[in-house]
């Protein structure tokens, strides 16, 4: 059994950078074992390691319930974010240079924290959700202060179309001249999905111009769904 930093490390991170450059989105598939999911999920009753709940319809953020992790982070957790982390901040820097925005992120996950903490932002936003029957996340983008990073991932702890009916993970893309365009998403128990926490570069004919990226979770019609959220940034509160 491949350890969780060899998965990371032989995942096919080419493939992934164009997927992230052509549609700002990429799934990797296989990165959880029924174990890992199976784990996350009984741990969602532990209070100890959480430090808020939130309730989604308090809110009117949708219907379901999230909870965000304490620091530190379980173990798959940590090594997940840490590992993924620096394969994604070459695209994002790639990202900011054809934008012409004058920012670059720094390689090491850890560095990246630092910089969060010096503008007060050293909350944990790592967080796992559980949606019932009726569930849905509306669409929203998670910026928690003025510095993010501009990629962040989700990893499916069920199976679509076994655990649960519906609870597609959706994206939204914001082209500046028309309409929204939505893509709909299934994958599959165990998957990461990377994605678009803001916008992305999208080329026109003078160039590349801001892509606004959205997302959420389309309305469950049966059964349960649990997901981890992994965002790069801290949070203010
Ligand atoms: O439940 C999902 O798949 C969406 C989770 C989400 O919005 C996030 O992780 O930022
Ligand atoms: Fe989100």
């Amino acid at each position: 059994m491949n350890t969780i930093e060899e998965k990371i490390s032989s995942a096919d991170w080419q493939r992934v950078t164009e997927d992230m450059h052509e549609r700002g989105y990429a799934i990797i598939e296989n990165m959880l074992t029924e174990k890992d999911c199976a784990e996350l999920i009984s741990g969602y009753q532990h209070p100890d390691s959480y430090r808020k709940t939130v309730v989604m319809e308090r809110y009117r953020f949708g219907i379901g319930e999230y909870k965000y992790f304490n620091y530190p982070l379980p173990a798959l957790i940590q090594t997940i974010r840490t590992a993924v982390y620096s394969h994604l901040a070459p695209i994002a820097n790639t990202w900011m240079r054809v934008l012409q925005i004058g920012k670059q992120y720094p390689l090491v996950h850890e560095e990246f924290l630092s910089l969060c903490a010096e503008q007060q932002q050293t909350k944990a936003t790592v967080l796992i959700l559980k949606y019932g029957q009726g569930g849905f996340n509306t669409l929203h983008q998670d910026l928690y202060g003025d510095l993010y990073f501009p990629i962040q991932l989700v990893l499916f702890l069920n199976e679509p179309g076994r655990d649960y009916e519906g609870g597609e993970f959706v994206l939204t893309q914001q082209n500046p001249r028309a309409q929204s365009k939505a893509i709909v998403l299934k994958p599959r128990k165990g998957s990461m999905l990377l994605f678009t926490t803001n916008f992305r570069p999208s080329k026109g004919s003078k160039g590349y111009y801001q892509m606004k990226m959205k997302h959420g979770v389309s309305e469950v019609h049966q059964g349960e769904r649990y997901a981890v959220g992994v965002i790069f940034h801290d949070a203010l509160t």
